[in-house]
């Protein structure tokens, strides 16, 4: 049976002010997806996951990225997908981004499409709008790109980072729940004070200059949101002490990973990783969460086997 392989690492989206922006790819996780051509339609299996993750091809975000993918091109094909979860589902780690990525890089494989990284972005999305209501690209595009991203329409681009011993603490609570991401896309405001616009705009500006330049401050004052991170914070109601004990155990900065509930610590040389761990565990737990720690490097993008 002629068959691809593909792993998509796990990913921190938003990175603060970068909504459907700006992401990360990140070593903690990462999903496996075997693409198979069969004669039986399109068929999606699932292992490893505490999360229930739905089969039904147009409610996986693999199967539904690959289905418009077929479509697309016309491909009449059946493909069988076989996901092997690595990436947590419901957490903020990219799950369902990480499957998607890995799914159409798969198939792109075993159909010699030749697609583009943005064109396996564009795929990979719709998967994310089957999952989450709207497509979000910035989740996909780490996966499928690796490093920092930002995702400027129909172009992504990489962010070079010019920062040697950078690291990521992640706060995992044990928080899973089904369409957590479409949730919290509703609280999202459609509408924003100019003030708070303006403020998001230098953060963002920030962050990008700051990891292209290795500057710790610039990192630092970048990953804040006045928007998003606040509307969602009923979500997440640790962040705000988490924060603050990241920053005492002089953390670069930290953030919400993605739609939460996940927080990413940015960490180096400097930082007290086990100072900012302990203290950060007990606050969780002290306000009634229980919490999975997980140290991670920035990941590559999406691999082919
Ligand atoms: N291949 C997949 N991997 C993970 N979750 C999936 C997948 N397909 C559909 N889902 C659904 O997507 C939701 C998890 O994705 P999401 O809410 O975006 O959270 P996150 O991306 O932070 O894991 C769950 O409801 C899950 O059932
Ligand atoms: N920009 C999206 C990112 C969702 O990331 P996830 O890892 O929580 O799925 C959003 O904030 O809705």
């Amino acid at each position: 049976m002629d068959c691809r392989k593909s792993f998509a690492f796990s990913s921190s989206a938003n990175l603060g002010s970068g909504f459907d922006i700006l992401s990360v790819a990140h070593d903690a996780f990462f999903d496996e997806v075997e693409a198979c051509i069969s004669s039986d339609g399109i068929r999606v299996s699932v292992v490893g996951n505490e999360v229930m993750i739905p089969e039904d091809p147009l409610r996986n975000s693999a199967g539904f990225s690959v289905i418009s993918l077929l479509k697309d091109y016309g491909i009449k094909d059946g493909v069988t997908l076989k996901i092997k979860k690595g990436v947590p589902a419901g957490l903020g780690l990219g799950s369902s981004g990480a499957s998607a990525a890995a799914a159409v890089a798969s198939v792109n494989s075993l159909f010699s499409l030749g697609l583009s990284k943005d064109s396996m972005v564009k795929y990979s999305m719709l998967g994310e709008g089957a999952v989450a209501g709207t497509p979000h690209p910035d989740n996909v595009a780490a996966s499928i790109f690796g490093g920092f991203v930002a995702v400027l329409g129909e172009r992504t681009v990489n962010l070079s980072l010019k920062y040697d011993d950078l690291k990521f603490i992640l706060f995992i609570p044990s928080l899973a729940s089904n369409d957590k991401t479409k949730k919290a896309r509703e609280l999202v405001p459609k509408i924003v004070e100019t003030s708070s616009y303006v403020k998001n705009m230098k953060y963002g500006l920030s962050l990008v200059l700051g990891l292209e330049r290795g500057d710790r401050d610039l990192i630092r004052h970048g990953l804040n949101d006045e928007i998003v991170e606040k509307a969602r914070l009923p979500m997440f109601p640790y962040y705000p002490k988490l924060k603050e004990i990241a920053l005492s155990g002089n953390a670069i900065g930290s953030c919400v990973s993605g739609a939460g509930p996940s927080i990413i610590v940015f960490a180096d040389n400097e930082t007290d990783v086990n100072l900012i761990e302990t203290e950060g565990e007990k606050l969780m737990e002290s306000m009634g969460y229980s919490v999975n720690i997980k140290q991670a490097k920035v990941g590559g993008g999406v691999r082919v086997e």
